[in-house]
Order: structure tokens, then sequence, then C-alpha cells
């Protein structure tokens, strides 16, 4: 064990982050009343070359105009290899209220891309007095972004969370795929003649949990694409939970409850781990280091896994 404590994730719930092109303002109000933790209003992808200028003024103005309540305040700027992601940082911290929360990096590639919107946000944030520091998420995407996601991910005080964006990094990688999350066709293992799909976004996604948890930022798991497929995105997302990740993109208002109710401890887990943390208290007053819980061992290291589990349940109820 190194003797550098691991810093912990910021504490908020980030079980869902529900998307939504600025261009398309009629959106708003029901993303700020829906149940994602997080909204991130987009200027990106979701938005078309001749609507950036407008989309922008939405956003900003519906910084100011539409109650967004207790949810965590996002906007996704334009990739730094457009010509379009400084005036994004610019207007947004010049004009946008005090309620935005976040800037949203897309497809970064090494941690000098998070530098260069770190100083022009700290710029903008000193000459304009801003009271509250905007937080950034970055999306890894890329063969790049996922080469130096340790690097990526240690590069500014600012870095709040860390998301795979499945669509983009597919095309970075040249994978033969136009699915976006989930089980891909041909990625399977052969055995007697029989199938067994495989999890071609695995990898990825441990790399980014493991820098994440080193440097004390939340891994979330990006879009799933196909929003008719209600359980094709419940296992995505609990494989995703089962890694280490805290929640999941919604890119139709129908994701949100999906993602919400995977990314909750259920109350039987929940009564597991406190189950746990009881009986290891015991052995720890019987001078033991281990125990037996329902016929498994216990020890020192299921007292942090069960605490992982009830910390969560218990921010997610004062959230
Ligand atoms: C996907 C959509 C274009 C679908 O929109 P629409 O056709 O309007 O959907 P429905 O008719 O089924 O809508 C039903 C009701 O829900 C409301 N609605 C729709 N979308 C949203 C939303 N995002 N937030 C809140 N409410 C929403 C409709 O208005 C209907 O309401 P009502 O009439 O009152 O019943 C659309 O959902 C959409 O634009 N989604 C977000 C797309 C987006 O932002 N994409 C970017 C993120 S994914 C990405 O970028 C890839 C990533 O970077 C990567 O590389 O992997
Ligand atoms: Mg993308």
């Amino acid at each position: 064990m190194s003797f550098r404590i691991q810093p912990p994730a910021p504490a908020r719930p980030n079980r869902c982050q529900l998307f939504g092109p600025g261009s398309r303002t009629a959106l708003f109000e029901k993303m700020a009343v829906s149940a994602a933790d997080v909204i991130n209003l987009d200027l990106e992808d979701s938005v078309a070359p001749s609507d950036k200028d407008s989309a922008r003024e939405n956003i900003i103005q519906a910084t100011h105009d539409v109650d967004w309540n207790s949810k965590y305040l996002s906007v996704r700027i334009n990739g730094l290899d457009t010509p379009y992601w400084y005036r994004d940082v610019v207007d947004l911290l010049e004009n946008a209220s005090e309620r935005l929360d976040q800037i949203m990096i897309p497809k970064v590639g090494c941690a000098a891309d998070i530098y260069a919107v770190d100083a022009l946000v700290t710029a903008i944030e000193r000459a304009k007095n801003r009271a509250k520091p905007i937080s950034f998420e970055v999306i890894i995407e890329s063969a790049a972004g996922i080469a130096h996601v340790e690097e990526i991910a240690a590069a500014s005080k600012r870095l709040q969370a860390m998301s795979l964006g499945a669509a983009d990094f597919a095309a970075s990688m040249g994978m033969q795929t136009t699915g976006i999350g989930g089980t891909q066709e041909n990625y399977y293992m052969l055995r007697d003649g029989a199938r067994h799909w495989s999890d071609p976004w695995h990898w990825a996604q441990t790399a980014i949990v493991a820098a994440c948890r080193t440097h004390g930022v939340l891994p979330v798991d990006g879009p799933f694409g196909d929003f008719s497929d209600d359980e094709g995105f419940r296992a995505q997302a609990r494989r995703s939970a089962t890694l280490g990740m805290v929640g999941k993109w919604a890119i139709h208002p129908k994701q949100i409850a999906l993602a919400n109710e995977v990314f909750t401890p259920s109350e039987a887990a929940v009564a597991e781990a406190r189950e746990i943390l009881a009986a290891m208290e015991e052995a720890k007053a019987r001078g033991e280091g281990a125990t037996v819980y329902k016929g498994r061992l216990v020890d020192i290291a299921s007292i942090k896994q069960a605490e992982v589990i009830v910390t969560q349940s218990e921010m997610i109820t004062k959230g």
C-alpha cells in the first residue's frame, strides 16, 4: 500500500447525466424537473454548426431564467479542434449566471488540453469576480484520450468527473461497429461451437475507473445509444456500476429512471453491507481481523467494500 492516501471523489450524486441539445430550448424546463442528478446542456455534437451561436445564447439565457433547482448544471463545450470552443468558454464565463456549475470538455487527448481551458477559465473568473469556481468534466473518447487517461485525470483541481464517450471512442479506435455501448455482434469467444459475448468497452472503462480513483475524480459511463432497449441499458449500466463507475448518461428521458435504479444501491445491498460492518465490529471486539458472514470470509478489506455501498446510499439520500 502506498503511503499516499487515495483521495475521495466529490461527494455528490451523479447517477444520471441527462443530455439535451442547446438548440432545443423546449427541452430545458423538462430537463430541469427531471429526476437526473446532472444536466448536460450541449453545444457540441447534437448542435448543427449553423446553430452554434444561438445555442450558446439559449444556454446562457437558461442559466438565468430556468429554475434548475438542485441539479448539477453542466454545459458541454465544443472540442479544442474546432473554432467554437474559446467563444463557448468566454461567453459562458462572462455571461452565464452563477448557477452554472461545470464545463464539460469533449475529446480530450492530453493534460495540456485541460491546462488550456483551465487557464482561460481562471483568467475570466478573476476578471469577472465570479464567486463560484467552475468545475470540469472531461470525456475520454479518443485513442489519445485513453492512452493519456492518467495524466488527464491528474490535470486540474477543477476536474470532478470523467466519462467514456463510446461513439467517438469507437470511431477513433477504428472499431468495426456503429453501436454506442452494449453488446457488439462480432465481439465473442467460441467454445464448443457456442458464442459467448464479451464486452469491448470493459478495458477502457477499467482504465478510466483506475485513473479516476487514483486522483479523486468521479468515473461515469457515457451514452447507450439504443433508447428503445431498456434491458440493454440496464445490463451495460450494471457492468459499469460493478466496475466502480458512479453513473451513466441519459440521451432520452426514459433512460433516467434506469440509471437511477442501477446506480442507487438496493435496500438489500445496503442491508447486507451494514450486516458485514456489524459482523466485523463483533470480530474486532473478539480481537479477530477476519470472520465468517453467511458462509464466506469477511475481513478488514470487506469493511472498506461495505463502506463504499453504505456511503453511496447515504450520499444519495442526503443529495
Ligand atoms: C433522442 C432525441 C432526439 C429524441 O427526441 P424526441 O424525438 O423529441 O423524443 P420523444 O418524442 O420520444 O420524447 C418524449 C418526451 O420527452 C421529451 N424529451 C425528449 N428528449 C428529452 C431530453 N433530452 N430531455 C428532456 N425531455 C426530453 C420530449 O419533448 C417529449 O416530451 P412530451 O412531448 O412532453 O411528452 C432527444 O431525446 C435528444 O435530443 N436527446 C439528447 C441528444 C444529445 O444531447 N446527444 C448528445 C449526447 S450523446 C453524444 O454526444 C455521444 C458521445 O459524445 C460519444 O461520443 O459517445
Ligand atoms: Mg462524443
